[in-house]
């Protein structure tokens, strides 16, 4: 079925709104077939007053979940993990419940507690307290396992970004290399996706990039400029830094096929409805969203210390589209940004 136009012009009133809302810029990038619109506002570096320009490279949060779940579902693909096994099997230490299953801590089914709901509850100081430190993957399972599961293990979906990091240790225990050799031998080789890297726990981010700005919870305060940083708080839960056109290519090559073999995907596009209206929902690493055209878009959003993603692409993977917003700890701005999808999916008076 062909989609309206995307709309550009609602896609740019989106930034301003954006801006208005404390937004330093934001970008927002759409391919389908070989042609792309691309929309940027406002500055990528605020102290400079350097223009926003949609090739700018910036850290994309949990959209790394979506790398890590290829990569994962890739070794599945191989015999090499079972989705349906106690992921202890396939780990150094045990989990506090041997009834986790590699299964769900892709769907974030597992119950683990979420560490970073303490890490960061103060913003700027928990940033600030970690933003130079490496932490290994057991520290970070070691901070979510002080704490009982939130539910039983397969009983509910409790976002965690747990669960991710207990995948990147099961990747690099099953395999013996690290995730970063995965992501470039599987996917950023693959699909020549040059403007993508994972450097943890390097804190600088190299090439042409967006500075980002933390907003601190005492909104009085000036932006905080948080574009340094380890990530190693997420690592293979958040840690990938890359551009809107390679975001496009790696969802579209997803969903059309190219990265995994049918039963995989499959497996990752079986949604689970996470909210009560049923239009957001959940696979393996993967959210899908149901728009007002009704159309279903796939991908994942990414929320890290100054950036704001949404990355999403259309179930046959023909048309894509990220946004980017350079501010965060601002739900305002993340809800607006959000509003670049309809614009960009169902067209003309969407958003
Ligand atoms: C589920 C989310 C939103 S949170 C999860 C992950 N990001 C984090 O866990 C960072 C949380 C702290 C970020 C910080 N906020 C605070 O410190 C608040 N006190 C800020 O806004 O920069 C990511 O990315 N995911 C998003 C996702 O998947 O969309």
């Amino acid at each position: 079925t062909s989609l309206p136009a995307p709309d550009t012009a609602a896609v740019r009133a989106v930034h301003r709104t954006a801006l208005e809302q404390g937004a330093p810029g934001a970008l927002t990038r759409i391919d389908e077939g070989g042609t792309s619109h691309r929309v940027a506002t406002g500055e990528a570096d605020t102290a400079a007053h350097t223009p926003m320009d949609t090739g700018r490279r910036f850290r994309a949060g949990s959209v790394t979940k979506t790398f890590t779940a290829v990569v994962l579902l890739q070794l599945v693909a191989e015999g090499r993990v079972d989705l349906d096994a106690p992921a202890g099997r396939y780990l150094p230490r045990p989990l506090p419940d041997d009834r986790i299953t590699v299964r769900h801590l892709l769907s974030h089914r597992s119950g683990l507690y979420d560490y970073t709901n303490d890490m960061f509850q103060h913003t700027v100081p928990g940033f600030e307290a970690v933003r130079t430190k490496v932490f290994s993957h057991q520290q970070l399972i070691d901070l979510s396992t002080a704490h009982p599961l939130n539910h039983a293990p397969g009983a509910a979906y409790s976002y965690s970004n747990t669960n991710f990091v207990v995948l990147g240790q099961l990747i690099e225990h099953v395999t013996g290399t690290p995730v970063a050799t995965h992501y470039r031998a599987r996917i950023l080789e693959p699909l020549q996706l040059e403007n993508t890297s994972y450097v943890h726990p390097r804190t600088t981010i190299t090439g042409s990039h967006a500075r980002g700005y933390l907003r601190p919870d005492d909104t009085t305060l000036p932006l905080v400029d948080s574009t340094e940083q380890t990530v190693s708080w997420a690592q293979s839960a958040g840690a990938v830094i890359s551009d809107a056109a390679d975001l496009n290519r790696f969802f579209s090559a997803l969903l059309s096929g190219g990265l995994l073999p049918e039963r995989q995907l499959r497996d990752m596009t079986t949604m689970v409805p996470v909210t009560a209206d049923g239009k957001q929902s959940y696979g393996l690493g993967l959210r899908g969203r149901q728009l007002s055209c009704g159309t279903t878009v796939y991908g994942h959003t990414g929320t890290v210390q100054g950036y704001y993603t949404y990355a999403f692409t259309t179930r046959d993977g023909t048309r894509s589209m990220t946004s980017l917003a350079n501010t965060s700890n601002n739900g305002t701005v993340n809800t607006t940004l959000g509003r670049t999808l309809e614009a960009s999916f169902c067209g003309s008076g969407a958003a």
